[in-house]
């Protein structure tokens, strides 16, 4: 077994600020959090703690550059690039690292109506060139897995509960194995069943060497998992 001194830093966060000006009131700037500093091992569990409202979801948010920084940096060993800053890296570096290597899972669902959700599911793998048949099939794998009955599978995500929503986000965000996936509160509206395979998920994920960053109000259930724990001070 490998001591963690030997495992190598994936992701290296360098001095993060983030600053939103509200446009829409009175064009005020707020500071959720500035000088956030962490590096994350490959194949971890890293959990992001802190307050409500401290900024974690924003730092995952700036990992997938879903928000531009306004200070630091993000360095990430790609496989494709190499040591690359997401902070400051171009729109197709990042389009391509979202495709092959990144992976978010949010809390809500954004999808196009009509299409069903095993098309849904299937749309990350279908995008890395397997083929459809295939990527259908795998999709049908992760929903059953994640108890979303079949009778859901050919309707649209949309028409689906709360928590079936968070499910679907969820074999979506897994199905294509990224090296490092974003978990934005992933057990938040899930039952006790449900929860348990989520963390089953986790477990089998990163012992397969996916490194993976949530941020969760559950930290009983994914502080036992978690290799490391940031706290994000307000
Ligand atoms: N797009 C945005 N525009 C303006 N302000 C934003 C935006 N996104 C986040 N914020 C603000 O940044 C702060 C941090 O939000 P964030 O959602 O990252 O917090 P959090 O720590 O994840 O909170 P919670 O635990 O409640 O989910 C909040 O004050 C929020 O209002």
């Amino acid at each position: 077994m490998m001591h963690n001194t030997e495992i190598p830093y994936i992701l290296d966060v360098e001095n993060l600020g983030k600053q939103f000006q509200l446009h829409l009131v009175d064009g005020r700037v707020i500071t959720p959090f500035a000088n956030v500093s962490f590096k994350v091992r490959q194949g971890h569990l890293f959990m992001i703690s802190g307050k409500s409202g401290a900024g974690k979801t924003t730092i995952l948010k700036c990992i997938y550059r879903t928000y531009l920084t306004n200070q630091g940096h993000i360095w990430y060993d790609s496989r494709e690039f190499g040591r690359i800053d997401i902070a400051s890296a171009d729109e197709n570096s990042i389009s391509r690292l979202r495709e092959q290597e990144l992976g978010f899972c949010s809390q809500f669902l954004k999808v196009l109506p009509r299409v069903p959700a095993l098309e849904v599911t299937a749309e990350p793998l279908i995008k890395c060139g397997v083929p459809r048949d295939e990527a259908l099939e795998e999709a049908a794998r992760w929903l059953g897995r994640l108890g979303i009955e079949e009778s859901r599978w050919l309707a649209s995500p949309i028409t689906f509960s709360g928590g079936e929503q968070q499910r679907l986000n969820l074999a979506r965000a897994f199905i294509a194995a990224p090296r490092i996936l974003l978990l934005d509160e992933p057990t938040a509206s899930l039952d006790a069943v449900s929860k348990s395979i989520v963390l089953d998920m986790i477990r089998e994920a990163t012992e397969k060497g996916i490194t993976i960053l949530t941020v969760s109000h559950d930290i009983a259930a994914i502080q036992e998992l978690a290799d490391d724990t940031f706290w994000l001070e307000a």
